[in-house]
């Protein structure tokens, strides 16, 4: 292999046959009816199809196997959806795409009706089983995925639905799964209610509850990073960790999803469910086995030993013009930005602040993990006027990890300079491409790998952490303060994470680095 080549197996073989002997992670095959509700909708035209299509131009979805259903209350023809999903899917220009596309679009049927009522459930059962009869002529099992695209207030209703009109009927074998969106719930108690109504009509092993940062490449990875790496085991804890930021940053307002996210918030939205699955895979001690099973064990177990949430280690936000949008109330209280430290009280993490923020409307666009070491004992390089060591995931754009760190500066002085050890993604990995969150998770749904899926307990405690602050936050006890659209967020937030003993390098800038 010359140099600059790297050795990246092929994806129909990323995970090989004894990883599924040892995991259990049966390989089905047989007819495959995917089913996406709520199919006229945003996400379904924005993630949705376009994952399936990934996956199917990839060689993941068996064309003699498989058939996609879109069902919604819109009244349009098969047609209308394929011309309506089209232009998300591919390039058109792309001749190589254009045909797999054209293909792929004949697998969709779509079929219209309530979300609510057994008439158009059992159509969409009929559509499903005169599919299946066509495809199961030899012998097989037939598996039916049922994707919620939809506003969660409707999740008990169509479960029903789906549990008394369209469960799979093959004598051998197959299973039926439900994959449902967040935000699973608005607190503590209507999130367990839900988890209640749809716990009664399916197995937790039947429901894949998706947060799809857990599909990001960089997310993945935190594992493998951790535990099959010498270097990182000795560092991580509290004796040389300073604090962990845990940022996401978007530079768009709300645009058109303002009547939505007025209900929720930034911190339902993006903390309580992205960030918190993030902070799990950072702070949860190893796991005995790479079974599902075990990781969220283990996951749980870090979020049961997070501390209630002071309100002194709150920042909150909303950003100029927010308003402005005809579907938010004048005077709403709703953050767009938020910043709060989460305290884990352990062996392992006791004192160590986890610094959660995100934000829309801000500078930037980006999401990473920046771990910050503490200062050198003792000192002799003048170390801290360079700035501590840290250890960035850049989780997106621009993949990478870098480890910012003081060297020699270059040349015939003996003077010090801050520079970085940078794996970036795509500088190393040239050619390689990295797959949509939606596409990795929604293969992992048809493989039966609930890995990277959050467990009804998981999500328990991740809403006992946030529902009393969230209920302060609706009761408009903790204020959002106004920030400059294209600004860092509110000055306060930059001062807790001072006042939390975040130390910035200043005159420091990470530059991914060109080809
Ligand atoms: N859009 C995004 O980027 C993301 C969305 N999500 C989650 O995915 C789910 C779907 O989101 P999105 O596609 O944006 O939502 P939409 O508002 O686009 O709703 C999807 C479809 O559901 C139907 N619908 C909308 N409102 C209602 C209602 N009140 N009662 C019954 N049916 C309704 C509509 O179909 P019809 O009228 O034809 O039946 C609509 O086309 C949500 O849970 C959301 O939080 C998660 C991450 C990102
Ligand atoms: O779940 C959501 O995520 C998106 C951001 O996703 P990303 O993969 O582009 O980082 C966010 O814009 C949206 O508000 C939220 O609902």
């Amino acid at each position: 292999m010359g140099s600059g080549q790297w050795h990246v197996e092929k994806r129909s073989t990323f995970r090989n046959d004894s990883f599924v002997r040892e995991y259990g992670t049966v390989p089905e095959t047989g007819c495959l009816s995917i089913i996406v509700l709520g199919a006229s909708g945003d996400l379904a035209k924005k993630k949705t199809f376009p994952a399936l299509f990934n996956l199917y131009r990839q060689g993941f979805l068996n064309p003699d196997e498989v058939h996609i259903f879109g069902y919604a209350r819109t009244k349009i023809s098969d047609e209308e959806l394929r011309d309506r999903i089209r232009g998300y899917l591919v390039d058109e220009k792309n001749a190589e795409q254009a045909e797999a596309l054209s293909k792929f679009l004949q697998l969709i049927k779509y079929v219209s009706g309530p979300y609510d009522s057994e008439e158009g459930f059992q159509r969409l059962d009929n559509a499903i089983s005169e599919h299946e009869i066509s495809k199961n002529s030899t012998e097989g099992s037939s598996r039916r995925l049922f994707y919620l695209a939809l506003p969660p207030s409707v999740y008990p209703s169509v479960c029903k639905m789906i549990k008394t009109c369209c469960m799979n009927k093959s004598d051998l074998g197959g299973w039926t799964r439900i994959v449902v969106e967040k935000p699973f719930g608005k607190d503590l108690e209507s999130a367990e209610q839900l988890s209640s109504q749809i716990g009664e009509l399916f197995d937790e092993s039947q429901i894949y509850r998706i947060d799809h940062y857990l599909g990001k490449e960089l997310v993945q990875n935190m594992l493998v990073l951790r535990f099959a790496n010498r270097f990182f085991l000795p560092l991580w804890n509290r004796d040389n960790i300073e604090n962990v930021q845990i940022v996401f940053r978007e530079d768009f307002g709300t645009e058109g999803r303002g009547g939505y996210f007025d209900e929720y918030g930034i911190i339902r939205d993006i903390i309580q469910n992205h960030l918190l699955q993030v902070l799990c895979l950072v702070a949860m001690e190893k796991p005995i086995s790479l079974k599902p099973e075990h990781i969220r064990d283990e996951k749980v177990k870090v979020l049961q030993s997070v501390v209630p949430i002071s309100d002194d280690e709150v920042v909150l936000g909303q950003y100029e013009g927010y308003r402005d949008d005809s579907t938010v109330p004048n005077d709403s209280n709703t953050p767009t930005f938020a910043t709060t430290i989460l305290r884990i009280h352990n062996e392992r993490w006791e004192g160590v602040p986890f610094i959660l923020k995100a934000g829309k409307a801000l500078n930037s666009r980006k999401a990473e993990i920046r771990i910050q070491f503490k200062d050198v004992p003792g000192d002799i390089f003048k170390c801290q006027k360079q700035g501590r060591n840290e250890f960035v995931i850049r989780l997106q754009p621009s993949e990478a990890m870098y480890m910012k760190l003081t060297v020699k500066q270059p040349g015939l002085e003996m003077n010090t300079v801050q520079s970085e050890l940078d794996l970036s993604y795509g500088q190393r990995y040239q050619g390689v491409a990295i797959p949509e969150a939606y596409e990795r998770l929604i293969l992992d749904t048809i493989k039966g790998d609930q890995q990277h899926f959050v467990r009804r307990d998981e999500l328990k405690v991740a809403w006992e952490i946030f529902t009393p602050l969230l209920h302060r936050i609706d009761k408009g006890e903790v204020k959002s303060i106004p920030y400059k659209p294209g600004s860092r967020g509110p000055k306060e937030a930059d001062q807790l994470l001072e006042k939390a003993g975040y130390l910035q390098t200043h005159g420091y800038i990470w530059i991914p680095p060109t080809l």
